[in-house]
C-alpha cells in the first residue's frame, strides 16, 4: 500500500515542480530564442564585444531573416532582435502598455541620476515637437536661414586667416558641424541672443557625452547600488546651474509677459511653447524649464550633427555629386526661393541625406523597446516580461533585396525617372525598411524640422563652398567609428572648405 502512495506523491511533486517552478522559469528565460554572439563575464562589455555588434547583427539577420535572435548587449544582458518587415511593423505599432519606449532609454542613460526622471515620466515635449514645431516650419524657415548664414560666417570654416595656398580652410568635420547645428537649432528653441551664446551652445553640445559617460559608469554597478553610486557621477547639477545662469533671466521675463499678455505675446520658439504647455508645478519652474531645454537639445543636436557629418563626408569624398545638386538648387531657388516649398522640391538634396542615413543611421538598432508583460508575437514567438526587443536597422538597411547594391553610396537612389522623390521615400518617409527616424507609434516627431535644417545646410554648402577631404584621407571617406550599437562619423576627419566662385 505504501509504494503506490509514494509514487502518487512523487508524481504530484514533479507536476507541481514543473508547473510552478520549471515552466515559469522557462517562460522567463530566453532559451528558446537562438543566440548569436558571445555573452561576456556578468554581461559586462569588453572591447571585443563592443566591436562585434555589426557582425553579430549581420549574422543574426542572415540566419533568421524573418525571425528573432538574441545577442548580448550592454547594459541589458540580452537584447532580442526582430528581423524582417512583419516583426518590425508589429514591434513599432505595439501598445505602450505592453512595450515600453522609455525603459531602454532610462536604463541606457540612467535618467534618474543623469538628466532627471521627469523627461520619461512626463512627455509633454513630444506633442510640442510634433505639432508646434512641425506646423511652424514654414514660418521659421526664414529665421533658420538667417541664423545659418550668420553661423557659417563666424564658423572656423570661414576663417580666412587659416587659408592654404588654394584658398581652402581645414576644419574638424564633426566638431564644426556640432557648433553650427547647436546655434542654428537653438534659434528655433530659444531664439536670439541666447542661440548665439557660445557657452550655451557648447554646454548643449557636450551635455550628451557627459550624460553617457556617467550612465556607463553607473551601469557597471549592479542595480541595487545605483541609488548610492548614481548621484556621485551625476553631471545634472553642473549643467542645470549653468543653464539657469544663461537662460534664467529670459525665462523670468517671458513668464511675466505670459502672465500679463498670454502665450500669443511670446516669441515663436520652443521655450515659449514649453512655458505655455508645461503642466503646473515643477515643469513651470525655472529649473523644470531649463532641464527640459537641455534635454530637448540632448535629443536634437547630437542626432542631427552626427547625421549631417556623415553626409558632409560623402560630399567631400565625391565632388562629382556637387554639380547635379547645384543645378537642382539653382532651379528651385529661381522658382520658390528659400521656402518650405523650395525645400520640398530639393529632391536630390533630400535623397542624398536619406542615402547617407541609410548607410549610417545613428545606431545599429531602431525601435528599442522593453516588454512590460509577457507577449506573444503573431508568428507565435513568446517574449517574456522584462525583455529588451529591438529591430535590426543596420542589417535591414544593407539587405540587397530591399536596396540593390546595398554597400554602394548611391545618392540618387530615392529619385524616380520623373525627378521626384520615389513614393514614400522622401527623407522623412519612414517604414519597416527605412528606420533612421524609427517607425510607427514613436517615430521621431522632430524629423520634419531636422530634415529641413539639414537640407538647408547641405544646399547652402553646395551653393557657397567647394569642399574636399584632408590630404591624409587619400580621397577615401574616412571610416566610421562603431562602439556597441552607436555609429559615429570618424571623429578625426577633417574637411576643407573654400568659398565657391560661380
Ligand atoms: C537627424 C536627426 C534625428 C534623428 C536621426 C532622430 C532619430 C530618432 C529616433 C530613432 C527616435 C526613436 C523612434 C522609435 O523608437 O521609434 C526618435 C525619437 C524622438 N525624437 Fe528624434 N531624431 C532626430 C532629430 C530630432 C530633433 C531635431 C528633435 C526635436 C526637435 C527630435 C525629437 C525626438 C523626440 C521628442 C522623440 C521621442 C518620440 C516619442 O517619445 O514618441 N528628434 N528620434
Amino acid at each position: 500500500m505504501d509504494l503506490p502512495n509514494q509514487t502518487v506523491l512523487a508524481t504530484v511533486a514533479v507536476i507541481l515542480f514543473v508547473t510552478f517552478y520549471v515552466y515559469p522559469q522557462w517562460r522567463k528565460s530566453l532559451s528558446h530564442i537562438p543566440t548569436v554572439g558571445e555573452m561576456t563575464w556578468f554581461g559586462l562589455p569588453t572591447q571585443k564585444s563592443l566591436l562585434a555588434c555589426r557582425s553579430v547583427m549581420l549574422e543574426g539577420y542572415h540566419r533568421h531573416p524573418n525571425g528573432f535572435f538574441k545577442m548580448p548587449l550592454f547594459p541589458f544582458r540580452w537584447a532580442v532582435i526582430a528581423n524582417g518587415r512583419r516583426l518590425t511593423e508589429e514591434l513599432s505599432n505595439a501598445p505602450d502598455e505592453k512595450f515600453s519606449f522609455t525603459f531602454p532609454t532610462g536604463k541606457l542613460v540612467q535618467t534618474d541620476y543623469t538628466v532627471g526622471p521627469e523627461i520619461l515620466t512626463d512627455r509633454f515635449h513630444v506633442p510640442i515637437v510634433r505639432t508646434n514645431l512641425s506646423r511652424n516650419i514654414a514660418a521659421i524657415i526664414e529665421e533658420l536661414r538667417d541664423e545659418m548664414l550668420q553661423a557659417f560666417s563666424v564658423s572656423p570654416l570661414n576663417d580666412q586667416t587659416k587659408r592654404d595656398k588654394e584658398g581652402f580652410v581645414s576644419v574638424p568635420a564633426l566638431a564644426t558641424v556640432q557648433q553650427l547645428i547647436a546655434r542654428i537649432t537653438n534659434r528655433v528653441f530659444v531664439g536670439k541672443p541666447i542661440c548665439q551664446d557660445e557657452e550655451f551652445c557648447r554646454l548643449n553640445t557636450i551635455y550628451v557625452f557627459d550624460v553617457v559617460k556617467a550612465a556607463n559608469k553607473i551601469n557597471m554597478f549592479p542595480d541595487f547600488l545605483h541609488p548610492i553610486i548614481g548621484p556621485l557621477f551625476s553631471p545634472k547639477k553642473r549643467y542645470l546651474d549653468a543653464m539657469l545662469r544663461i537662460v534664467g533671466p529670459t525665462m523670468r521675463k517671458r513668464r511675466s509677459i505670459l502672465e500679463t499678455n498670454g502665450p500669443d505675446a511670446l516669441p515663436n520658439d520652443y521655450l515659449s511653447w514649453n512655458m505655455a504647455e508645461a503642466p503646473e508645478g515643477y515643469e513651470k519652474t525655472d529649473e523644470g524649464l531649463a532641464m527640459r531645454l537641455l534635454n530637448i537639445n540632448l535629443g536634437a543636436i547630437n542626432t542631427s550633427s552626427v547625421t549631417f557629418t556623415h553626409a558632409l563626408l560623402y560630399l567631400a569624398a565625391h565632388p562629382e555629386y556637387v554639380g547635379p545638386m547645384r543645378a537642382e538648387i539653382e532651379n528651385v531657388l529661381d522658382h520658390e526661393g528659400w521656402s518650405k516649398e523650395g525645400m520640398q522640391k530639393m529632391v536630390r538634396v533630400d535623397s542624398f541625406l536619406r542615402e547617407s542615413a541609410r548607410l549610417n543611421a545613428i545606431s545599429l538598432t531602431s525601435i528599442n523597446r522593453y516588454t512590460l508583460e509577457d507577449y506573444t508575437f503573431a508568428d507565435g514567438t513568446f517574449i517574456p516580461k522584462g525583455t529588451v526587443v529591438a529591430s535590426s536597422m543596420y542589417s535591414t538597411h544593407l539587405d540587397e533585396k530591399i536596396y540593390p547594391e546595398p554597400h554602394t553610396f548611391n545618392p540618387w537612389r530615392f529619385v524616380n525617372e520623373a525627378g521626384k522623390s520615389r513614393t514614400g521615400q522622401a527623407y522623412t518617409g519612414t517604414s519597416a525598411e527605412f528606420l533612421s527616424f524609427g517607425a510607427g507609434k514613436h517615430v521621431c516627431p522632430g524629423r520634419f524640422f531636422a530634415a529641413n535644417e539639414l537640407k538647408a545646410m547641405l544646399a547652402h554648402i553646395v551653393m557657397s563652398y567647394d569642399v574636399k577631404l584632408d590630404a591624409n584621407a587619400n580621397g577615401v571617406r574616412p571610416p566610421n567609428e562603431y562602439i556597441g550599437t552607436s555609429v559615429i562619423p570618424n571623429t578625426a576627419a577633417h574637411v576643407l572648405f573654400r568659398r565657391h566662385v560661380p
